[in-house]
């Protein structure tokens, strides 16, 4: 069933490259989502994925209790983007975010940064978190990984009993920006991490190799790489008890939450895990908030997750 509001796909008039924005709903209020650059074997894929991670942002902002709705932007890096390409392409997508009258906020997703939502300001203002030293908030991936960290509290009293993870084998999969951060807040956890950027790699945490990440006997499993990752073949050979994390979609379908339920492993999901950047960004750039109030926003996530743990199907006992 199609429920966006709008798609627009554009090939742009500077670089050639086609970039794309869903809008999911505008309902609660102007549409907020990152601006994601990569790749695509396909470009039905590329929308595909648009279309999927538009959804997970009303989702998110529903859950966040931001008078928002959802939607996203992808940029098809369908060829080797030098410093003149990438800033047309920009460009070009700044056009794109000005025919939606500001019914689109963007902001920085996978594979684009502070620095090229101050490209986008040049044309558009509807575009967020640009650099510090430019007036904005920057990188979103502190305050996203605080609210993971929220959410792993509370999922942790509820499956264990104590949010102290002294001790639990935690893998993290994904040690990007949030992944990174994640990791290091883990405080007194065996912390095992994954990358398949084996650079990534580093003696202050154990290491998995990424097609282990999901085999690996654990106690709880952080998604914090791309999204699509918990098949039913995957969450077959789960082996944790809990799953929080930041990835956008870590489902393959719907369905695979009946599936974790029935085998007893509590997960969180990703669009009220992931919240904390979001919030923190509107926190500051909207409503004025200083970095201590936007932080103390991001934190109600424990609270949300609890309160969602205490009341979803995933309140069933532990089975493994
Ligand atoms: N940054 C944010 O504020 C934010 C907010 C909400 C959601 N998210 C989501 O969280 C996830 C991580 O975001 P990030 O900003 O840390 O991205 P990032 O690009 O900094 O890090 C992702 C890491 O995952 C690794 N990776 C890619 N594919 C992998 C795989 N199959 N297995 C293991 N590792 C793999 C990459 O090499 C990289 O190191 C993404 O799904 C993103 O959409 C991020």
């Amino acid at each position: 069933m199609w429920e966006h509001e709008r798609l627009v796909v554009r090939t742009g008039k500077r670089s050639g490259v086609t970039t794309m924005v869903a809008l999911h709903s505008t309902a609660a209020g102007p549409a907020v989502g990152g601006c994601r650059m990569k790749p695509y074997a396909r470009i039905t894929d590329a929308v595909e994925d648009v279309l999927r991670l538009s959804k997970a942002m009303t989702l998110k902002c529903e859950a966040a209790g931001i008078p928002h709705g959802g939607a996203k932007s992808v940029i098809v890096a369908d060829r080797e983007l030098t410093p003149e390409l990438r800033r047309a392409v920009l460009l070009d997508h700044a056009d794109l975010i000005n025919e939606f009258g500001g019914a689109y906020l963007s902001g920085p997703d996978v594979g684009t940064g502070p620095d090229d939502m101050a490209v986008l300001r040049e044309l558009t203002p509807h575009a967020y978190c640009l650099p510090e030293e430019q007036g904005g908030t920057g990188s979103s991936s502190g305050p996203t990984a605080r609210g993971v960290l929220a959410a792993l509290k509370a999922a942790a009293r509820h499956t264990f009993g104590t949010s102290d993870l002294t001790g639990r084998k935690v893998v993290v999969s994904g040690f990007g920006s949030v992944g990174e951060l994640i990791a290091r807040g883990l405080e007194g956890a065996n912390v095992v991490v994954s990358d398949v950027d084996g650079s990534r790699r580093t003696d202050e945490f154990g290491w998995v190799e990424p097609g282990e990440a999901y085999r690996t006997r654990a106690d709880v499993l952080v998604p914090a790489a791309v999204g699509g990752v918990l098949s039913p073949e995957v969450v077959r050979d789960l082996d944790v008890r809990l799953v929080v994390g930041p990835a956008n979609n870590q489902l393959t379908d719907d369905g695979v939450a009946a599936l974790l339920e029935e085998r007893g492993i509590v997960w969180v999901p990703d669009h009220v895990a992931s919240a904390g950047g979001v919030i923190y960004t509107l926190a500051r750039e909207d409503d004025g908030d200083d970095h201590e109030t936007a932080l103390k926003r991001v934190d109600r996530i424990e609270a949300t997750v609890e309160k969602l743990l205490r009341t979803s199907r995933h309140d069933l006992p532990i089975g493994m």
